[in-house]
């Protein structure tokens, strides 16, 4: 396996695109497009359902060959399957990472300490479809009798962001009428809020997390848990309405937890590429067993696809590869995510995680200090709205700012011209940031509107739009189950993709626990169940805080 000695930039792959940027680095995306017609043909990967236009990037095939060259060097062929067949990839933890063993077909072999997983993946989904059919055909019911109406998932990060984002975008699915609700945040305002209009009678809670040691999620699960036994609930009912999905069983049960309501997870699953788990369950419960299996298959089919094609038509591994293009040699600090679909409006927060928390490293697999840029700071939100808000820095802001345009060809929603409309402002947006608008093209434009020549002269510079900023386009026939599915594997792949060129660990995440040892030492502070000095900063607002609380 290539391990990037001494570095990735002495690469002489890395070299090669370093002259590329050199040589590129004064043509215009409006040249390249103008001196090649067939590049929006070429620049385009499909799998799984899913197109990618990569036309609109600072890209040539000399580029594109370049840089999957650099993957082949870094060993992306052997690192994928070590993915796939298990092996240590977490080195830090000392485990496999295998989400993608949670949607292999039956029938088929992943060994984890030469045992298949499969079986037992196979058996949790059927465990699942016993409760989901149980709970939607009233034959489970909460402990008056009544069938339920809701459920609470309480969970934080990889056990929240992945089924909130997949419940919202596949409503148009939704079955059996189960209202589905998050509480993650450790802001009473969260929990109450959602608790507060909730009949006792009717509701199902989902405690979820993988280790179930975390704070949040645990008091909030108190909280609901007091909640039901004030409103008519007891011990014993507390079987009928909690459930756990953890690998900590005695955790579970010391919160009393029946075993036979604790699904399993996992330590080879990472918590942000869990939802394919009985994570899932809001998703199962909410849309059904059907649409849950096919949100699987399609990432199954993105798994497939990211498997067996070459790079330079692999979706995920393109995507990877000019992220890396136009971070590492261009010098983006950010990746915008600006799904045009209202259904997808979760999708920015679940990529946050999966892709800050997998790629935020600083040191290589073997410890040693990187010497150029890892993940970038990764953010967005849908699209018409932010071409309202935020759009302005990218097109005429100082920053390159790399997009992700991700839209759905048709809606589950036709309402007059709206599709048209919505799909109109994608394509202009792409176009506007490739393309923009010379100083020339601004002042003619300013003439011709009647303005006399020394008042165009002064306000074209306002309306230059310099362009030039790379993005891309994903498409689907539709939003549905699998072409969901097949969207977030994408994303996992292009993560894992770049964590390999840039030679880190992106399934550990050891930078989150600092915040919550020091969480741990200044709660008691704030309580005066402890005393002790942290610093003058934090010790000035512990005393704020307890003035102001009465401790
Ligand atoms: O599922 P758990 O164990 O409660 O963890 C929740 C989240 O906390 C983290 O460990 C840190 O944010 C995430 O990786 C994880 O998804």
């Amino acid at each position: 396996m290539s391990e990037h000695t001494p570095s990735l930039t002495q690469l002489p792959e890395w070299q090669v695109l370093t002259r590329h940027k050199q040589q590129l680095a004064n043509t215009h995306l409006r040249e390249l497009f103008a001196q090649d017609p067939d590049r929006a043909q070429r620049y385009l990967a499909e799998g799984a359902g899913l197109t990618l236009d990569f036309s609109r990037n600072r890209l040539t095939d000399e580029v594109l060959s370049a840089l999957t060259n650099l993957a082949r060097a870094c060993g992306l062929e052997q690192r994928r399957n070590a993915l796939f067949d298990g092996d240590i990839v977490n080195r830090t933890e000392n485990r496999p990472a295998l989400h993608t063993a949670l949607r292999q077909p039956a029938g088929t072999e992943v060994r984890v300490n030469g045992q298949n997983i499969v079986p037992e993946v196979q058996a949790t989904l059927a465990r699942m479809e016993q409760l989901v059919s149980a709970v939607h055909s009233g034959q489970r019911t909460g402990h008056t009798g009544k069938p339920f109406t809701d459920v609470v998932s309480i969970g934080i990060g990889g056990s929240f962001l992945g089924p909130k984002l997949v419940v919202r975008a596949l409503t148009p699915y939704a079955q059996a009428g189960i209202r589905c609700h998050f509480v993650a945040n450790i802001d009473g305002t969260d929990v109450q809020d959602i608790l507060r209009p909730l009949n006792p009678e009717t509701t199902l809670f989902l405690v979820q997390s993988k280790s179930f040691r975390t704070q949040e999620t645990l008091s909030n699960s108190l909280v609901a848990r007091d909640w039901f036994l004030n409103n008519g609930g007891n011990q014993r009912a507390i079987a009928r309405h909690f459930l756990a999905v953890t690998t900590n069983i005695p955790e579970a049960k010391a919160f009393g937890i029946d075993e036979e309501n604790i699904f399993p997870m996992w330590d080879w699953v990472g918590g942000r590429y869990s939802l394919w788990s009985a994570i899932g369950l809001p998703i199962a419960l909410t849309l059904g067993m059907p649409a849950f299996r096919e949100l699987l298959e399609g990432a199954h089919a993105m798994d497939e696809h990211f498997r067996r094609t070459p790079s330079e038509r692999n979706l995920p591994v393109i995507m990877a590869l000019l992220g890396v293009w136009n971070n590492n040699f261009w010098g983006a600090e950010t990746q915008a995510v600006l799904p045009y679909d209202e259904y997808l409006k979760y999708l920015p927060d679940h990529l946050q995680q999966l892709d800050m928390e997998s790629n935020g490293k600083r040191v290589t697999q073997h410890g040693q200090p990187v010497d150029y840029p890892t993940g970038p700071v990764l953010w967005g939100g849908v699209g018409a709205n932010g071409q309202h808000a935020y759009h302005q820095l990218i097109h005429q802001g100082t920053r390159l700012v790399p997009a992700d345009f991700i839209m759905p060809l048709t809606s589950h929603n036709p309402v007059g011209d709206h599709h048209a409309i919505l799909f109109a402002n994608c394509l202009s947006q792409a176009r506007a940031m490739m393309a923009g608008k010379t100083l020339e093209e601004a002042r003619q434009e300013l003439l011709d509107s009647g303005m006399d020549a020394m008042q165009a002269e002064a306000l074209a510079p306002h309306k230059l739009i310099p362009g030039n900023q790379p993005s891309n386009i994903v498409l689907m026939d539709k939003l549905s189950p699998g072409r969901l599915g097949a969207l977030i594997a994408a994303y996992e792949h292009r993560t894992f993709v770049q964590s390999v060129i840039w030679d880190i660990d992106c399934f550990d995440q050891w930078g989150v626990e600092l915040g919550k040892q020091m969480g741990n030492e200044i709660l008691p502070r704030l309580k005066g169940e402890a005393g002790g000095a942290t610093d003058s900063a934090t010790d000035n607002l512990v005393a704020l805080f307890r003035a102001a609380n009465g401790v």
